[in-house]
C-alpha cells in the first residue's frame, strides 16, 4: 500500500492572501518551484501555480495587486493510503497534530504513484528475467529496471530521458500504443539484442501519459517454450504409459488423502466405477471397510520405508501392492502405491505358447506336456528373455548354464516356444537320470529284436521323436564319456542310427543343453569331451541365481502361493514381514527351494496368515539346529562371507531371544550393532 507520506513534497513557498503578484513571482523564482501555497490566518487555504500568476499579470498588467488563488485543495492525514477525490487538484498532508507536513498536486501524485507501482512490480518480478521500461508521452525513458539494463547491456544512466522510439526497432508502430492499444508478444531489438514482450499504454485519469514495455530476452523465452514443450510431451508419454499399465498407480498425500489414480483402475475393489469417485477421499475410509487389508499406506508411513504386501479384500479378491514413500527435503510428502490384481491370474509375466503333446511317457525322461509359466520382475531376466527371443529364431545349439533350480528348463521351453518349431515336439531328456546302459537306446532307439527285453516292434529314440522340434538335454554334464562320442556324431551329422540297424535316419532337431556344472572345468579334468563342449557351447546363456535377482522373489512367492492354495484348497496369505524374510534369504536352492518352502508353509503354518516366524522357522529351522554349519555355498570374499554369517546369526538369534538387547548380550556386541544390522537386513 502506498501512503501520502511516501509521495508528499516538503512545503517551501508559503505566501499569505495579501501577497502581491510581484512578491509571489519573486519567491517562486528564488526557490525555483512552480507552486506557492497560500496561508489564510494559521492554515493553508489555497495555492497558486506560476502559470496562474503569469496569467493574472497578463490580464491586469499590475504587479502590486494581491494574488488570486485556487481553493480546490484537500487536507489528508499523511499516514493514510493514497486516494483521489473528484474536483481536487492539490493535496496538503498533515500529521497527527494537524500540522501541515507536505503537499503535492494531484497530477504529480498520480505520476509518482505510477512510478512507485512500477518499482513495486519490478521488485515482485525481480529475478524473473522480465525487463521493464517506462516512457512518458514523448517516448522519453523515465524508468528502467535492472533486468532491462542487463538484457540490453546498456546502463540506465545512458538510457534515461532518451527517446525510446528512436533506440528501438519494432515491427509495429509504437504510436498505436500511445493511442491506447496494447501490443502483445511483439519482437523488438536494440543494441543487437532480440527481445519479445508486450507494450502497454499508461493512463492517468483516462489520459495516456506514456507506455510501459515489459520484455524477455528472446532466446531465454524460446528456451522456456521449448522446455514447456518437452514437459508437455513427457506428460503425454506418461499418460500413454499409465494407460497401458497393468497396474493401478495410486498417489496419496501424507495425511492419507487420495490425490491421483493412474493406470488400471481396480474398480472391483473400490466398489465404484470411476477413479473420480475416490479422489479427495481418505484412504482409511476404504481400509476400514476391509477393502484393502493390510493397510499398506499406514504401514509405509509408520515404517518410513517401501512396503510390499499381498492385500485382500471382501469377496476373496486380492492384489499385491508396493507402497513407496516419497520424501521432499526430508519430510514425507506422499505415498505411491502400485497394485496389481492377482485374484484370478497369478502374477505371470510370460506364458509359454502351446506345446505339442507327445505320446512318450517314459519314466526315465520326461516330456513337457504343458508350457510352464515364467514368473519374474527383474531387469536381468527381462534382458535375458530379450536375448533368448532373438536367438530362438535361429537354429543354433544353445547351452544354458546356471545353478540347480534356477529354472533352466523353463528357459529352454521359452526358446522352443519362441522358435518356428513351437508347434512341434519339445523333448526333455534328463541325462543324469537314465542308467548308462539304457542311454543309447533311449536317445537313438532300437530295431525289433535288437537285444533281449527289447520291444518286439522296436522303438524310436528321443532324437527321432523330436524330429522337427527341440530336444532339451538337461544335466548334460552327467552324460557318460562313451555317449558323449555318439552325441557328438549326431551333432555333426544330424543323423542317427537305431541300435541293431545299419540304416541312418536324418533328424532335424534343435538342441538345447543345460548344466549346473562347470563344463569348462570338466573338460580340463578330462571328464567332458572338449570337442563336444565346443559343439554345445555355440550360444551360451548364464541363468542368474535367485539371490542375484531378489526382485523376483516376491512375485515368485505369490505365484507359488496361489498355485498351492488351489492345489490344497487352503486360504492363506503372507504378512508383509513374512515377505521381508523371504526377500532377505539367499536361496541356495534357487526357485526350486522357494517353491518347496512355500508349499511347506502352506501346509504347515496355522491360521490364515503366514507369519514372519513361520518363514524363519521353515528357512532356518528351530533353535536346536543352530549347531549346523553356516551356509556358505560358494567361494566369496571373506568380508562378504563374514557379513553373511553375521546376518544368519542375527536372524537366528532374534528368533530365539526376540529382543536386540538380549541378543546383544549373547553375541557380545552392543544393542546398537544389532539394530543397525537388523535395519540393513530390512533394507
Ligand atoms: N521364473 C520362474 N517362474 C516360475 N517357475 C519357475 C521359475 N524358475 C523356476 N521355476 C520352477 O522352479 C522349479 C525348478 O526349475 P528347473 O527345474 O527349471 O530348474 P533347473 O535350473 O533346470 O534345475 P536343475 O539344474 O536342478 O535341473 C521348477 O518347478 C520350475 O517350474
Amino acid at each position: 500500500m502506498i501512503i501520502w507520506k511516501d509521495i508528499l513534497k516538503p512545503i517551501d513557498v508559503v505566501v499569505d492572501t495579501e501577497s502581491t503578484v510581484e512578491t509571489v513571482i519573486q519567491r517562486l523564482a528564488e526557490s525555483r518551484t512552480e507552486i506557492a501555497l497560500v496561508r489564510k490566518g494559521r492554515v493553508i487555504a489555497g495555492y497558486c501555480h506560476m502559470r496562474h500568476v503569469m496569467e493574472q499579470l497578463a490580464r491586469s498588467g499590475r504587479l502590486d495587486e494581491p494574488i488570486s488563488y485556487k481553493r480546490d485543495l484537500l487536507r489528508v492525514p499523511q499516514l493514510s493510503a493514497v486516494e483521489f477525490s473528484h474536483n481536487i487538484s492539490m493535496i496538503i498532508g498533515e500529521d497527527l497534530d494537524k500540522k501541515e507536513t507536505g503537499y503535492i498536486s494531484v497530477s504529480e501524485a498520480k505520476n509518482k504513484l505510477n512510478e512507485l507501482r512500477l518499482t513495486q512490480l519490478n521488485q515482485l518480478l525481480h529475478g524473473s528475467g522480465v525487463g521493464i521500461i517506462r516512457t512518458n508521452i514523448h517516448y522519453e525513458i523515465e524508468f528502467i529496471n535492472e533486468t532491462a539494463e542487463n538484457i540490453l547491456g546498456i546502463p540506465s544512466s545512458f538510457l534515461l530521458f532518451r527517446n525510446y522510439k528512436t533506440l528501438l526497432t519494432v515491427d509495429k508502430d509504437l504510436d498505436r500504443v500511445m493511442s491506447g492499444e496494447t501490443l502483445v508478444s511483439l519482437n523488438s531489438s536494440m543494441n543487437f539484442k532480440q527481445m519479445s514482450g508486450n507494450f502497454y499504454p499508461l493512463r492517468i485519469d483516462g489520459k495516456i501519459t506514456g507506455l510501459v514495455h515489459m520484455f524477455f530476452l528472446r532466446e531465454v523465452f524460446e528456451e522456456a517454450v521449448q522446455e514447456l514443450d518437452f514437459v508437455r510431451n513427457l506428460y503425454s508419454d506418461l499418460q500413454a504409459v499409465y494407460a497401458s499399465s497393468q497396474e493401478q498407480i495410486l498417489v496419496i498425500d501424507e495425511d492419507g488423502k487420495i490425490l491421483r489414480v493412474a493406470g488400471l483402475f481396480l474398480s472391483k475393489f473400490w466398489k465404484v466405477d470411476k477413479p473420480e469417485k475416490i479422489i479427495g477421499k481418505h484412504i482409511s475410509e476404504f481400509t476400514k471397510k476391509n477393502i484393502f487389508q493390510p493397510d499398506v499406506f499406514t504401514l509405509c508411513v509408520k515404517q518410513k520405508r517401501k512396503i510390499t504386501a499381498l492385500q485382500e479384500s471382501i469377496g476373496s479378491r486380492r492384489i499385491w501392492s508396493v507402497a513407496t514413500p516419497v520424501y521432499h527435503e526430508g519430510k514425507l510428502e506422499k505415498v505411491v502405491i502400485l497394485s496389481r490384481d492377482i485374484s484370478h491370474a497369478p502374477n505371470q509375466h510370460h506364458t509359454s505358447k502351446k506345446t505339442t503333446e507327445s505320446s512318450v511317457t517314459d519314466k526315465l525322461a520326461s516330456v513337457t506336456i504343458q508350457g510352464k509359466k515364467l514368473v519374474y520382475r527383474s531387469q536381468k531376466i527381462e534382458n535375458l528373455l530379450t536375448e533368448l527371443q532373438r536367438v530362438a529364431q535361429m537354429n543354433s545349439t544353445v547351452l544354458l548354464e546356471g545353478e540347480s533350480g534356477v529354472g533352466k528348463e523353463i528357459f529352454a521351453h521359452k526358446i522352443h516356444s519362441a522358435s518356428t518349431r513351437r508347434d512341434e515336439a519339445f523333448i526333455r531328456v534328463n541325462c543324469g537320470a537314465i542308467p548308462e546302459q539304457l542311454i543309447e537306446s533311449e536317445l537313438f532307439g532300437y530295431e525289433k529284436g535288437a537285444f533281449t527285453g527289447a520291444d518286439r516292434n522296436g522303438k524310436a529314440g528321443f532324437f527321432e521323436i523330436a524330429h522337427n522340434g527341440t530336444i532339451f538335454l538337461d544335466e548334460i554334464g552327467e552324460l557318460p564319456l562313451t555317449m558323449q562320442v555318439k552325441l557328438l556324431r549326431v551333432l555333426q551329422e544330424r543323423e542317427i542310427t537305431r541300435i541293431g540297424s545299419t540304416r541312418t535316419i536324418a533328424v532335424d532337431v534343435r538342441i538345447i543343453a543345460a548344466t549346473n556344472k562347470n563344463l569348462k572345468e570338466m573338460v580340463e579334468d578330462g571328464e567332458f569331451r572338449e570337442d563336444l563342449y565346443y559343439r554345445l557351447n555355440v550360444i551360451p546363456f548364464q541363468i542368474p541365481p535367485l539371490r542375484e535377482r531378489k526382485e523376483d522373489i516376491f512375485p515368485l512367492a505369490i505365484f507359488f502361493l496361489e498355485q498351492f492354495k488351489q492345489m490344497y484348497e487352503i486360504k492363506k496369505s503372507f504378512t508383509p514381514e513374512a515377505i521381508d524374510v523371504l526377500e532377505s534369504y539367499d536361496w541356495p536352492g534357487n526357485v526350486r527351494e522357494l517353491q518347496n518352502i512355500i508349499e511347506r508353509l502352506i501346509v504347515l503354518s496355522e491360521g490364515e496368515w503366514i507369519q514372519r516366524e513361520n518363514v524363519l522357522h521353515s528357512l532356518y529351522g528351530d533353535g536346536q539346529k543352530r549347531e549346523k554349519p553356516p551356509f556358505v555355498f560358494e567361494i566369496m570374499p571373506l568380508k562378504e562371507a563374514i557379513e553373511k554369517l553375521e546376518t544368519q546369526l542375527i536372524i537366528r538369534g532374534m528368533q530365539k531371544y526376540r529382543t536386540a538387547a538380549k541378543l546383544s548380550k549373547v553375541l557380545g556386541v552392543s544393542p546398537a550393532t544389532i539394530s543397525r544390522r537388523m535395519k540393513k537386513l530390512k533394507e
